[in-house]
């Protein structure tokens, strides 16, 4: 845990901090990066960093499809969390899973093993039905027993 974990910054505050033109802030995912290290860096250049100084480049960022690596790399760069009374007017276009919650991204795992589990328990029941009809013809080649 890095001490960054547990700051937590306004929409305004960012604002500020980003009008230091020096500098690159952006927000991905209700997190806030200062970036400015990392542009020279960047496999996709510096322009497309630079563009998003100062906003939420939660879209930008998802389009391209980033590996775990480069998710792995922005943790290096990440400053505070976005105050959550902020976080639903700086993401507007992000299609919003949480409905307007607001809490924080821990609701991603939530949301993430549903994705697999409605599959998981489809093949399970598929399996034990396929199993059920399969039995060898037990009925046909044993008599029912007499009681
Ligand atoms: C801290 C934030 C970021 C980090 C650490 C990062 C890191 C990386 C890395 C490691 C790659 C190489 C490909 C990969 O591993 O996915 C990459 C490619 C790229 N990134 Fe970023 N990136 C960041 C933010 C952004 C943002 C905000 C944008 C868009 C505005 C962007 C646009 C691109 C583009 C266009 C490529 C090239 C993709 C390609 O050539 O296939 N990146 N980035």
């Amino acid at each position: 845990m890095s001490s960054t974990d547990n700051k937590v910054l306004t929409l305004s505050e960012v604002r500020e901090l980003a009008d230091d033109k020096n500098k690159c802030i952006m927000m991905i995912d209700n997190n806030v990066y200062d970036i400015t290290r990392f542009l020279e860096e960047h496999p996709g250049g510096e322009e497309v960093l630079k563009e998003q100084h100062g906003r939420d480049a939660t879209n930008a960022f998802e389009d391209v499809g980033h590996s775990s690596d480069a998710r792995e790399q922005m943790k290096a760069y990440k400053i505070a969390k976005l105050d959550s009374n902020d976080t639903k007017n700086s993401r507007p276009t992000v299609v919003d899973n949480s409905k307007g919650d607001t809490r924080d991204s821990s609701d991603e795992s939530g949301s993430s093993w549903t994705k697999w589990i409605i599959p998981l328990v489809i093949a399970v029941a598929a399996a034990v039905i396929f199993k059920l009809l399969s039995k060898p013809g037990q009925d046909i080649n044993r008599p029912p027993t007499a009681i």
